[in-house]
């Protein structure tokens, strides 16, 4: 083994210059594509070519033995290289693997669910539309069911085979895709589990009202296509629904979007004001030539799932969005420009060193600057909302509404790498792919199917980051840690009140708090990281905690009000079928 530090730092100057040009052109070719689908722009030579200098520089990194090097990032980076992930398989196969992934992606994004009268609706805006705006319960079953038909059930083959070439590159690089769960370290919170139920108890006696007990059992299940989302994976779509005190203030800014005529532009200014009040960067004119902000309207076909772009050359960064005019989206934009802001900090660190101090980290920016937009306080400030009053039951709308993104989400974003855990060690074959994914949506979210569900459907694969073999536990993470960074830059902030009052704009302090980990990127371990924002080294619930013990506290006298049970014992419940 070669332990010679000043050899390995000049290999390292010398894969950090090849990658930015390799990672670049693979980039834009990637950028080319999701923007213009189409058979010429596939150009999967370049993920070739990504995947032979990972394996290159992979297998030149395995020859160093740094124990005894001096430098940390050289350890670091060195650490990184070694683990090449897919480029371990052979050409043949890596070449089906990619192949696999670009259909996946693909098939899932010019789906479509056409109506008997010849008109197809697209997810984007179409059917999303539909499962947050309809409330008329065989509409929703026909997208909902529609887009499992177009997305899912035709996936089902493809992922089969790419779990098998999967697993065979995981065995290659010596690893067993850990099965860790991440629930258990932050679950150790006394009251987590019952205030998730409480939420859920409270959401199910609205829906009882609307959909009657042909369909809602209040001991049982809810049916997985009433919740305002295409994949119940947010609730706050059926908000009015819920509102608690519907004369007290309103809490959705969309109304006031519309009618003052903002776009999408408009929606990425006003987040780039935002971070820019803080002290962050302000995004580069590159960004706002170069981006997809809006669904084309000349015909092509584009990946309309939103994402944030990082071309590797520390000048070029972009965000495609299909954005429309909504709250929702507004939230999205500062999502995206969460990680566009981080790709800024960081890109001056090697490219090894040019991703979030975890995964979790990368998600977590936007949506802590979003807690301070959403704010009534905020949106007012803004013109987004009139009237705005400062009592008891207003908080308890805005907590509401905040609650039903954020905690009803937690089950979700953990049930998702759950499944794809098992499905990669082998805990979940191909036969029961569909049975144990409905299994896990019964135990953590309390859904059912609305209609029969068998092993000729694949509904795992109607989710955008199944097929696009993106994962999501990161999301999980982001949802807790959000917290307690808006926690800590509230108190830089020297906000007074309580949390879910805060909101940042302006403070120099907090965008200092934020700005400096951004800068560290992948450089240091996330709990320097952590320990840098919030001054200790843990990922704790006790920030989320706070923010919603207001709404916990008004849940829990509702339910003991109601005398309500707790969960969903009646598990075998089923909905009545149509036709
Ligand atoms: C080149 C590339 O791929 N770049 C990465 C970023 C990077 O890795 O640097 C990227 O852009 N990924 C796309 C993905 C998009 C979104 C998403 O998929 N969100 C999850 C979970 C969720 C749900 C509610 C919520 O409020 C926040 C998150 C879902 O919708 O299920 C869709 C809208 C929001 C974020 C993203 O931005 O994370
Ligand atoms: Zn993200």
């Amino acid at each position: 083994k070669n332990t010679d530090e000043l050899d390995a730092k000049k290999f390292l100057d010398e894969y950090n210059t090849t990658a930015e040009v390799v990672w670049n052109a693979y980039t834009e070719a990637s950028w080319k594509y999701n923007t213009d689908i189409n058979e010429a722009n596939k150009q999967l030579e370049k993920n070739l070519e990504m995947s032979a200098h990972t394996l290159r520089y992979g297998q030149k990194a395995r020859q160093y033995d740094t124990t005894d090097f001096q430098d940390p990032s050289v350890k670091r980076i060195i650490k990184k290289l070694s683990d090449i992930e897919r480029a371990a398989l052979s050409p043949a196969e890596l070449e089906e693997y990619n192949t696999l992934l670009s259909n996946m992606e693909t098939k899932y994004s010019v789906a479509e669910v056409c109506r008997d009268d010849g008109t197809c609706h697209p997810l984007d805006p179409d059917l999303q539309k539909i499962m947050a705006e309809s409330r008329d319960y065989d509409e929703l079953l026909f997208a909902w069911k529609g887009w499992r038909d177009s997305a899912g059930k035709v996936l089902r083959q493809d992922y089969k085979r790419y779990v098998e070439l999967a697993n065979k590159a995981a065995t290659l690089n010596g690893m067993t895709l850990n099965g860790k769960s991440f629930w258990r370290s932050l679950y150790e919170t006394p009251t987590f589990e019952e205030d998730l139920e409480s939420l859920w108890k409270e959401l199910e006696p609205a829906l009882y009202k609307k959909y009657g007990p042909e369909y809602i059992n209040l001991k049982g299940p809810i049916p997985a296509h009433l919740l305002g989302n295409m994949w119940a994976q947010t609730w706050s779509g059926i908000m009015d629904l819920v509102m608690p005190y519907p004369d007290a203030t309103q809490v959705d800014a969309t109304p006031a979007m519309v009618a003052k005529g903002w776009n999408a532009t408009r929606m990425f200014q006003e987040s780039d004001n935002f971070f820019t009040s803080l002290g962050l960067l302000p995004m580069p004119k590159e960004f706002w030539d170069k981006s997809m902000l809006e669904k084309p309207s000349d015909g092509r076909q584009v990946v309309c799932h939103a994402s944030a772009w990082d071309f590797y050359n520390r000048k070029d960064f972009r965000i495609k969005q299909c954005t429309v005019v909504t709250m929702d989206d507004l939230i999205t934009v500062h999502h995206e420009m969460g990680h566009v802001q981080y790709f800024l900090q960081y890109k001056d660190q090697p490219v090894s060193f040019r991703d979030g101090a975890n995964p979790g980290f990368h998600e977590a920016i936007g949506d802590v600057l979003a807690l301070s937009v959403s704010t009534p306080k905020h949106l007012q400030s803004i013109g987004l909302l009139d009237k705005v009053e400062n009592n008891h039951e207003s908080d308890i709308n805005f907590l509401m509404s905040m609650a039903l993104d954020k905690i009803a989400f937690l089950p979700f974003g953990y049930l998702m790498d759950q499944w794809r855990w098992k499905v990669f060690d082998g805990r979940i074959p191909s036969t029961e792919y569909n049975k144990e994914w409905w299994n896990l949506r019964m135990k953590y979210q309390g859904l059912c199917p609305p209609v029969t569900r068998t092993e000729d459907d694949f509904d795992p694969g109607a989710k955008f980051h199944i097929p696009a073999n993106v994962p999501y536990v990161r999301y999980f993470v982001s949802f807790v840690i959000q917290f307690q960074f808006h926690k800590a830059l509230c108190d830089a902030a020297n906000h007074v009140g309580p949390l879910h009052t805060c909101d940042i704009y302006k403070s120099k302090e907090a965008g200092k708090l934020l700005g400096d980990v951004m800068k560290l990127g992948f450089s240091k371990p996330w709990p320097e990281a952590m320990t840098m924002i919030t001054g200790q080294p843990k990922m704790s619930a006790q920030p989320l905690m706070q923010y919603f013990q207001p709404l916990i506290q008004w849940l829990e006298a509702e339910n003991n009000k109601n005398n309500d049970i707790r969960g969903w014992p009646e598990y075998n419940w089923k909905p009545s079928m149509p036709g």
